[in-house]
């Protein structure tokens, strides 16, 4: 793989931090050595003295003084190398990808941390879209991802309930000769978005079979793909479906993980995982701008998963899709009770959305947030995760990660009233979230 023909001007501009290296150095050097480099404040200034967490099953990670020093004082821009380590020991067992085994310059699978796999998309982003590339996505998608390739030029590729469909990716990339991609000036896309499992907002899970197809097509256009994948551990029925890492001989995945919905969404920490030419490129720019990922909250994570080991970590992903299977089967057995015929959708088999379509209603935005918000229920109208985001759209996305299930299915608590009736007769939907209408 070229990889250079990816790169942004500014990311391929960008240089190590001559301080960020010292630091890093310092950090791997022994204890004796004696510092006058690096410009880090002495933690014997600050206010901190130890921390001791409960984790729920039983387990503590404490911070004596020792280790409280190292989580409030800077650290290596990449992360810290025992997060690092056990991550990529997780990558390596969960998806076996062909790039562990490459040499570095070939695409070897190399690993950041980032804040948030959002901080993730947004430098992968910069560092691979110009203004005015044409970028390939399956709309609609995830609100924060079209917020990101500001300037480029976003495809639509058709996706159903079974996520992006290869037919109509071959029928888009067929505007162009796959033979002349490399050419100056060609206009064909470099890059294809997709979030293969429990999709935001769609709920929609890509099949293998998919996946496999998408992927020859990346080939046969060197494309690279960038799968952002927050929903993996959310993945309702086992085995879990092969990811496009694990497929990748070429060295052509981007991958974005989050630790948001399995661990903490506050604590911040997300992961790149790709070839290491590109991910060597994501943590300059994180040199030049947050330096690194929170070091305390690194460190306890880290301690979190070194207690647990990867059978533990698993377990308790068990448990976190023991939870959201049974949120899943209330909002199903919400929407089968109260909008059958008002309503269509398909039941995610991962992730935390159900994608409603409203029938007789050409956009829901009206709907949610004026009347849904009145009636105090807030869903998300549709056209948020649209590439154009003014176009009507019938859908909304409800969460069902945070509601109870009595919630989710909180009875009809009042009659008609005239204003209701007028409402019923203006949108027929007095069942959906009946408290709403
Ligand atoms: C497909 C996809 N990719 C990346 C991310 C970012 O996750 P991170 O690892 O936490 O940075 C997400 C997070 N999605 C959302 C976040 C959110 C945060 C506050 C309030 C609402 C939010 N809603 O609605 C969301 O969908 C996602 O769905």
């Amino acid at each position: 793989m070229n990889y250079a023909r990816f790169l942004t001007a500014v990311s391929a501009a960008r240089k190590p931090s001559p301080i960020r290296m010292l630091t890093e150095l310092q950090q791997r050097s022994p204890p004796s050595l004696i510092s006058l480099a690096g410009g880090a404040p002495n933690p014997n200034t600050f206010p901190f003295q130890s921390a001791s967490i409960q984790v729920k099953n039983g387990q503590t990670i404490t911070f004596d003084e020792v280790a409280m020093n190292r989580a409030l004082q800077y650290s290596a821009s990449s992360g810290i190398p025992e997060l690092l380590t056990w991550m990529k020991n997780l990558q390596k067992n969960l998806h076996n990808p062909p790039t562990a085994s490459y040499a570095p310059e070939k695409g070897q699978m190399e690993m950041c941390v980032t804040t948030g796999s959002q901080e993730g998309l947004c430098k992968v982003f910069e560092m691979l879209v110009n203004p005015g590339d044409n970028v390939l996505l399956d709309a609609p998608t995830y609100s924060g991802t079209l917020a990101t390739p500001l300037g480029c030029n976003l495809i639509n590729v058709s996706s159903d309930h079974h996520g992006m469909i290869p037919a109509a990716l071959k029928e888009v990339l067929s505007r162009w000769d796959p033979s002349e991609v490399h050419k100056p000036g060609s206009t064909a896309p470099k890059i294809l978005y997709t979030i293969p499992n429990g999709g935001n907002p769609t709920g929609a899970s890509m099949t293998t079979q998919r996946k496999q197809e998408v992927y020859e097509l990346a080939r046969q256009y060197d494309m690279l793909i960038i799968e952002d994948d927050p929903y993996y551990y959310l993945q309702f029925d086992k085995p879990w479906a092969p990811t496009f890492l694990s497929m990748d001989v070429d060295g052509r995945i981007i991958r974005t993980d989050s630790f948001s919905k399995i661990l903490s969404s506050g604590l911040r920490i997300g992961f790149v995982t790709g070839p290491k030419p590109l991910v060597d490129r994501v943590v300059l720019h994180i040199q030049a701008s947050t330096m690194h990922t929170s070091t305390f909250t690194q460190l306890m994570v880290s301690q979190l998963l070194h207690g647990w080991g990867q059978e533990g970590f698993l377990q308790h992903i068990d448990r976190v899709i023991e939870f959201y299977s049974k949120q899943r089967d209330a909002m199903i057995s919400s929407a089968d009770k109260w909008l059958k015929g008002l309503s269509e959708w398909h039941a995610p088999s991962a992730g935390m959305f159900l994608w409603i379509k409203l029938k007789g209603i050409a956009d829901t935005q009206q709907l949610i947030m004026k009347k849904a918000l009145e009636k105090e229920v807030l869903l998300v109208p549709g056209g948020v995760f649209m590439i154009n985001s003014s176009e009507p759209c019938p859908y909304v996305r409800a969460a069902f990660s945070l509601a109870t299930p009595e919630q989710i299915d909180e009875v009809h608590t009042h009659t008609h009233t005239q204003e209701h009736t007028h409402f019923y007769t203006d949108f027929n939907l007095s069942q959906i979230f009946p408290q709403a209408f």
